[in-house]
Parts: C-alpha cells; sequence; structure tokens
C-alpha cells in the first residue's frame, strides 16, 4: 500500500512540485495551504509523514507541530524550512519534529530524508506495539550510524557509558537538542543485559497532554472516549527492556507522581484498570532544560528528579567541543554519500573553518544536515564554501549590518578568543575545572564567572 504524505505550506507552487515529485516517487499525497485546513485534512485521515513549512500564515510552527501530534501521535513530522529560521526551527524537536529540510528543497536530499524519517518512524511505532524491527544493514540501522566523538570531552562521555550501560542505573541524559541524547541512551542499553529486549523511546514533549497518561501506563476498554479496547503502555511494551524518556520534564504533574511510582514499586495500573501490572524495565530520561529550576518553581517534582539522576551524563553543545566537529562531519559524508549515491572525498580546508566557526545551534543534527545538502550540491571531489548556506559562510555580516550590535568590534573578537581558550582548557583539563584556571592563569572563581558570562555549559 502507498504510504501517504501530507504537505502544509502556504507557498501554492512549491506544493505543486513538491506533490507531483512525491507522486512519482510512488506516496499518496495531500495538499493544505494553511495549517487549519491541514488539520481538518488530518482529522479524517491517516498520514505517515507530515511535511509541515516552519512559517504558515495562521500559526506558528511549534504551534502547528503540537495540533499535528494531538491528532496523529502516530505520523511523523518534517519541518520545512529557511536556513535562516534554522536556529529556532530547531527548537521544534522539544516537541517532536523528526527531522528538518531548508529551502531551496532538492528532490534527490528531500527523497532520502522522507524515507528515512518514515522508516525510523515506523520501526518506532512497531517495537511500541510489541512487534520487532528487523535489524537492518543499510545507513537507516542505529548501530552502523553511531559513532564516537574524538573530543576530550565525548571520550569521558563514553568513559561513562562504558561503566554505566550493563549497571542498571538510571540515567538523566542533558543536553541540547541534536547532541546525540537518545544515540547515546541507545548505546547505554545495547552495553547492558537488556540489549536483546526492546528500547522504547518516548518524546514526552511530543506527547499530548491527554494521551501522555495512556501512552505511557496504558488504559482499559471504555476508560476514557476514544478507549475502544484494552492497550498496554510503553511500560509494558518495554518488558525488560529499556524505555528513553525524552524531555521529561514536559511530563504533567500526574503522570510525575505515576512513574515515581513505577520506579518505586516497579508496578503501574493502567488508565481504568485495577490490577497492577509488574514492570522490569530500566529508565533513561533526557532534558535540555534546567531541571532544577523547574523544581524550584514546582515544575518538577524533586523526589522525582533524584530517582532518574542516579548517575548524570552531560552532552556538551558541539560548539564546546570543537574536536568533534570533523570527526562526526566526515561520518556524515560517508552515510550522504551513501544514501544521495556519490563519491565525495572529503571537504576543502575553507570547509574546515568554516565548520569549525560555525555555533550549530541545532548541534548534530543540524551539521549532519548540512553535510547531506552539500554533498548533494558538490561536483568535484570535495566540499566547497560554495555549497554551504550563507548563513555559515557570512554569518557575522548577515546578523549583523544595520544593527548596533558589536559584532565586529575587537571586544567581540577578544571574547570569542577568551571563550575559545577556556573550552581548550577545558578540554586539555577533562573537565577539571581546578586544572583548567590552572592552564588559564586565572582562579577559579573567575573561571566560573567566565563560564557563566559566556553561557559554557558546566560539564
Ligand atoms: N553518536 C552519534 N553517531 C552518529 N550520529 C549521531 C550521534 N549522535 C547524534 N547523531 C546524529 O544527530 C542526530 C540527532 O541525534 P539525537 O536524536 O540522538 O539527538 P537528541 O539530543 O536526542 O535530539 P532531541 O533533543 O532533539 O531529541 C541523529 O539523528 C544523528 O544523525
Amino acid at each position: 500500500m502507498n504510504q501517504n504524505i501530507l504537505v502544509i505550506d502556504d507557498d501554492q507552487d512549491l506544493c505543486k512540485v513538491l506533490s507531483n515529485f512525491l507522486k512519482k516517487s510512488n506516496y499518496g499525497v495531500s495538499v493544505a495551504y494553511d495549517a487549519e485546513s491541514g488539520l481538518d485534512i488530518l482529522r479524517k485521515e491517516k498520514f505517515d509523514l507530515v511535511l509541515c513549512d516552519y512559517r504558515l500564515p495562521d500559526m506558528t510552527g511549534v504551534e502547528a507541530l503540537q495540533r499535528i501530534k494531538v491528532l496523529s501521535p502516530e505520523s511523523a513530522v518534517i519541518i520545512i524550512t529557511g536556513y535562516s529560521d534554522v536556529q529556532t526551527a530547531v527548537e521544534t524537536f522539544r516537541y517532536g519534529a523528526n527531522d528538518y529540510v531548508t529551502k531551496p528543497l532538492y528532490p534527490d536530499e528531500l527523497l532520502v530524508t522522507v524515507k528515512e524519517t518514515i522508516s525510523k518512524n515506523q520501526d518506532k511505532l512497531q517495537v511500541r506495539s510489541g512487534k520487532s524491527v528487523p535489524e537492518k544493514t543499510s545507513e537507516g540501522s542505529k548501530n552502523s550510524a553511531f559513532i564516537q566523538g574524538t573530543s576530550k570531552a565525548s571520550q569521558t562521555v563514553q568513559e561513562h557509558v562504558n561503566l554505566i550501560g550493563p549497571t542498571d542505573m538510571s540515567v538523566l541524559i542533558i543536553g541540547e537538542t541534536g547532541t546525540g541524547k537518545e544515540f547515546i541512551a541507545n548505546s547505554i542499553h545495547q552495553k547492558s543485559e537488556r540489549a536483546g529486549k526492546p528500547f522504547i523511546a518516548i518524546d514526552c514533549g511530543a506527547l499530548p497532554k491527554e494521551l501522555a497518561g495512556s501512552e505511557l501506563f496504558g488504559h482499559m476498554k471504555g476508560s476514557f472516549t476514544g478507549a475502544i479496547a484494552d492497550k498496554p503502555g510503553s511500560f509494558e511494551m518495554a518488558k525488560g527492556g529499556t524505555i528513553f524518556l525524552d524531555e521529561i520534564g514536559n511530563l504533567s504533574y500526574e503522570n510525575q507522581v505515576k512513574l515515581l511510582r513505577v520506579i518505586q514499586e516497579r508496578k503501574i495500573k493502567r488508565i481504568g484498570g485495577q490490577k497492577d501490572i509488574p514492570i522490569d524495565v530500566r529508565i533513561i530520561a533526557a532534558t535540555n532544560e534546567n531541571l532544577t529550576e523547574a523544581i524550584q518553581n514546582g515544575d518538577f517534582r524533586e523526589d522525582l528528579y533524584h530517582r532518574i539522576n542516579e548517575f548524570k551524563i552531560t552532552l556538551l553543545p558541539l560548539r564546546d567541543r570543537k574536536n568533534d566537529i570533523m570527526t562526526f562531519a566526515e561520518h556524515f559524508l560517508n552515510l550522504a554519500n551513501q544514501s544521495l549515491k556519490k563519491s565525495v572525498k572529503g571537504f576543502s580546508e575553507e570547509v574546515v573553518k568554516y565548520f569549525l566557526d560555525y555555533q550549530w545551534h541545532g548541534n548534530l543534527r543540524e551539521l549532519n544536515n548540512v553535510v547531506k545538502r552539500s554533498v548533494l550540491l558538490t561536483q568535484g571531489d570535495q566540499v566547497e564554501a560554495k555549497s554551504l548556506p550563507d548563513e555559515i559562510t557570512k554569518p557575522k555580516l548577515l546578523n549583523k549590518t544595520n544593527s548596533n550590535d558589536d559584532g565586529l568590534s575587537l571586544k567581540a573578537a577578544s571574547e570569542e578568543a577568551e571563550k575559545e581558550a577556556i573550552i581548550n582548557a577545558l578540554e586539555a583539563s577533562r573537565y577539571n575545572k581546578s586544572k583548567a584556571a590552572e592552564l588559564l592563569e586565572i582562579d577559579r572563581k573567575t573561571l566560573y564567572n567566565k563560564l557563566k558570562q559566556y553561557n559554557i555549559k558546566d560539564y
């Protein structure tokens, strides 16, 4: 049966082109020019994928995404965005977007992203419904796509993963969007005795409040409108395996209480059910927000925090572990060559410099997408700067013209250099702050102040 795609974009010409192209590639396609019409279509039909513009005339990208997830939690969503919006569009990942593509859209690149996204989403749905997913040998396989970073920070993370993997401790992974939290969670699972059992990833940010309880803990027929049959929740489906709760800070208070009970008593009750069901799962949680602050504000339970935080792993933003950038870029280049059937060999020196200087707010996910796009556009042997988006090659000029901001000033340049020196010292000292302060010839207190000033994550 054909897979169905819904395209929501106010650019009617783009919709026409996309629709023709996707139909030629054997997808069933429906089109809407604003979010409300798209949501109307979603109320009537099921879609494997929604391709949704980030800037719609009637609502913001995040709002559209949240409403899509309420109506059709099982559809994958790819956000279409202009490169200048990438920095804000990456926020949609907190609400369950599966990937993003940047305008101008290129058919080959889009097709690869569409195929991969639908396939990964179906694997997830299958695992959640209790069916095993056949091992894949292509680039779709998590294991074949996983690599270790080469920065000191990544090596330390890997040591921790190796240590903590075989235990049954709960782990809290902290990091910005796209830093690889789910990949690390999966790697911890693979190193444990639970490896042959399910790894179920739940995006708490994408779960509509009204469905979250049922999704996690299951329900009994008739317990609420729409509960047409008994349904096991993710905790039951993960039997013997690991559950990965991404964006755990988004769980409602009520579900936090239920989760605490699962952890303390190792059993659950389905919604509307009487029976206690024993649960054997390891919990790995992730967040990109400051849970301590959420606790102080009364939004997150402190007792739950201590339970999920038996071990903490912090993934630094890519811009703060620069040694990883080219390691991952080479890896993504190989993957892009495979999926786009190209044979680009590497990156020009200029490109390497741009990559090292860029801020990568979407982290590894953004790097992957930029490399994929540049491989597609490369005719010769190596990726040249002209294949990169302007935001990467001219960030300061684009962002700073017509503003009083001193991005081009000596002060900004020396602050940038200072920040880099601090990051290098931290890496060299394996995040031992006393040693880093010594290397920098400043005292610890000054170092702490600078970490705060430059928003360098505490490792
Ligand atoms: N160790 C790794 N090896 C190879 N690719 C990686 C690795 N970690 C991350 N990636 C790439 O980065 C993308 C984002 O990773 P992941 O989904 O694990 O990030 P995340 O921190 O969980 O993001 P979010 O918070 O938005 O859910 C992956 O799809 C993959 O392409």
